[in-house]
Order: structure tokens, then C-alpha cells, then sequence
């Protein structure tokens, strides 16, 4: 375990770049449809193919070689998954992968692989991944599972307004601890941010409601004293004598 121990974790923009899928089975399914979450321009590579990844290349979502891999196949990609039930044929494509320096993922070879796919709760522009570096991935589904009812649907709701009050915050010439201030005030605050969002229904309004509501925020924000600057105590104790006097 001690090198997979020391994973890094990034989220990657794979829109419109091509990533190469071996395999066309149950494994490779689940990767393909992460892929395509993420607009990635996904080549599949196997003899066989489930009935969902038939399904996706008869729409037009992607592209399909229907024979066994050949060196060769990996040509132009920027990601690379051997997802076959063969573990010669995905040592191959991991040698391949290597050699054109391409990140390789085994979905059979944690050590081997020089990425690990971890499970992802999605919420809009707000991803929790999990990963337990490939000690156990059936645990990380688990914690997944269990963060989706902490962080319920209203979160996609709220990025997207927390997005556009940030944007609108930086244009506003603000002192920058009042700016931060404002800031950790709705994150803070977020509950009850995203209950009103529900009782708005914004999944429905268009962009120009939001604009509104944020509108309105940022009227209540410069409206209402600011919380005072803690003289003499650091930036993170200031922090935490703020969160406090919050609860
Ligand atoms: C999180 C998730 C993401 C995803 O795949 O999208 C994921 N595996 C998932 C499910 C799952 N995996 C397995 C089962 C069957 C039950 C079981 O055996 O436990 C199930 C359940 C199922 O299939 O329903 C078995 C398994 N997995 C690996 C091996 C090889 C080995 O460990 O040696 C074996 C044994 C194969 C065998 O013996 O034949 C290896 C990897 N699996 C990883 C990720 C990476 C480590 C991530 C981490 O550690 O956190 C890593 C290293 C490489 C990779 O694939 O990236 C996804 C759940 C999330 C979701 O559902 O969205
Ligand atoms: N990483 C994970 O999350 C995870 C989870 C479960 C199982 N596994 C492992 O992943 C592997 C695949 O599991 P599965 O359930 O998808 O198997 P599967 O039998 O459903 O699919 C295997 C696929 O590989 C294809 N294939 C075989 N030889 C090929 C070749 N030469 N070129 C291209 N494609 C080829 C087959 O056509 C088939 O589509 C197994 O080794 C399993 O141990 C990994």
C-alpha cells in the first residue's frame, strides 16, 4: 500500500479531448459514463460492448472500434483505461500507455495504474471525490453514499448563486477584509441560503431571477454591520471566534 499511499488528487478539464477506453464491459461502462459527465471525447476499444455503451454509440456519444486493442490504439489520447478481463491485454495497453506518456489507469492494477478513479458525488460545479487510494473502493462508494444526504440537491442551486455573488463581489470595490467577511457570512449562512433557493424553485428561474437574488444579497451585505475585526488575534483565530459567535 505504500505507493498508492501517496496518490495526488486534481480534477482534470477533459472536454473535448480524447480518452481511450479498452474493454467494453460492465468496468468500462462506469468509466465511460464519468467521461461523458465530463464532455470527454471517449474511444472505445473492445470485441464486445454492454447493452448502455451499444446504446451511446448509436446516439452518437461515442466512438467504437469493434475488434480486440492493437498498439497503436492510444494514439492522440490524453487519458487511457485497460478495463478488458485481460490481464495480459491490459499490461499492454499500460506499456503503451507508458511509453507515450499518458496517464494509465488498469481497472484490475491499482499499482500499476498511474491514476485511481475515485467516487464522485456531483451537485453542479460542486464535486466530493472519495478515494481510499485503492484499499478499498466498495468503502469509498460508502462515504459517497452517505455525503449525498449531507449534501443534498440544493448545493448545485447554491454554487451557482455563491459563483455569481463572488463574481459580483469582486467588482464591487470593497475593502478585502470586509469582502472575505461577506463571504464566509454565506457560507456560513448556507442552509438557509439554500432553503430559500428551494422555495424560490431557482432550478426553474432563469439566469436573470438569480441575478436578482443576488442582487438582493448584496443589498443585505452592505446593509448590515459587518462582523467587527478581531484586534490582536490572528487570521485564523478571528475565524474561529467568528464562526462561534455565529452558532
Ligand atoms: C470508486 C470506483 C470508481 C469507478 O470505478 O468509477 C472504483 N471502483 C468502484 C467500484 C468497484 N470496484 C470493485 C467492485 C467490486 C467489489 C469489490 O471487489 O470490492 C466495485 C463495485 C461495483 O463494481 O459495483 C472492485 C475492484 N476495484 C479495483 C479492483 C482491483 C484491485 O483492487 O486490485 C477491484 C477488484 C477486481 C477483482 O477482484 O476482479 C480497483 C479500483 N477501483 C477504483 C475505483 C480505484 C480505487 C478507488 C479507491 O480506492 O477509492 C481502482 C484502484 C482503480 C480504478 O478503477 O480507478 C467505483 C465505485 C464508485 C461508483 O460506483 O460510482
Ligand atoms: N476497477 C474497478 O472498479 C473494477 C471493478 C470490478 C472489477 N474490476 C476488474 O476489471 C476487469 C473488467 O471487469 P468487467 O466486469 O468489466 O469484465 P467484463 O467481462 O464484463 O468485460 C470485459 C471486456 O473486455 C473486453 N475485451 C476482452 N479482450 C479484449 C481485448 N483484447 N481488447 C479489447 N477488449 C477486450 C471484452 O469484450 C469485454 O467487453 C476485471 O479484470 C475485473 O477484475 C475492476
Amino acid at each position: 500500500m505504500s505507493m498508492s499511499m501517496s496518490m495526488y488528487s486534481i480534477s482534470l478539464r477533459i472536454r473535448g479531448r480524447r480518452c481511450c477506453v479498452i474493454g467494453g464491459g460492465r468496468v468500462a461502462e462506469r468509466k465511460v459514463e464519468g467521461l461523458l459527465k465530463a464532455g470527454g471525447e471517449v474511444l472505445v476499444i473492445s470485441p464486445e460492448l454492454t447493452a448502455r455503451l451499444r446504446e451511446w454509440h448509436a446516439r452518437g456519444k461515442i466512438e467504437v472500434r469493434l475488434r480486440p486493442y492493437c498498439e497503436g490504439d492510444l494514439q492522440g489520447a490524453v487519458l487511457v483505461f485497460a478495463a478488458t478481463d485481460d490481464p495480459a491485454v491490459n499490461a499492454a495497453v499500460c506499456a503503451e500507455a507508458e511509453q507515450r506518456g499518458i496517464w494509465v489507469n488498469d481497472a484490475a492494477d491499482p499499482q500499476r495504474s498511474t491514476f485511481h478513479v475515485p467516487a464522485v458525488l456531483r451537485r453542479g460545479g460542486l464535486q466530493i471525490a472519495v478515494s481510499t487510494s485503492g484499499a478499498g473502493p466498495l468503502l469509498a462508494r460508502k462515504i459517497r453514499d452517505e455525503l449525498a444526504e449531507q449534501y443534498d440537491e440544493g448545493y448545485e442551486d447554491f454554487v451557482r448563486l455563491l459563483a455569481q455573488l463572488r463574481q459580483r463581489l469582486k467588482e464591487l470595490d470593497l475593502d478585502e477584509h470586509i469582502r472575505h467577511a461577506s463571504y464566509k457570512r454565506w457560507i456560513a449562512d448556507r442552509r438557509r441560503l439554500i432553503d430559500w433557493l428551494k422555495e424560490r424553485d431557482m432550478g426553474r428561474e432563469p439566469e436573470g431571477e438569480l441575478q436578482d437574488l443576488v442582487q438582493e444579497l448584496l443589498e443585505q451585505m452592505l446593509a448590515a454591520p459587518l462582523p467587527e475585526r478581531t484586534h490582536g488575534a490572528s487570521g485564523a483565530e478571528a475565524e474561529q471566534q467568528q464562526e462561534e459567535s455565529r452558532r
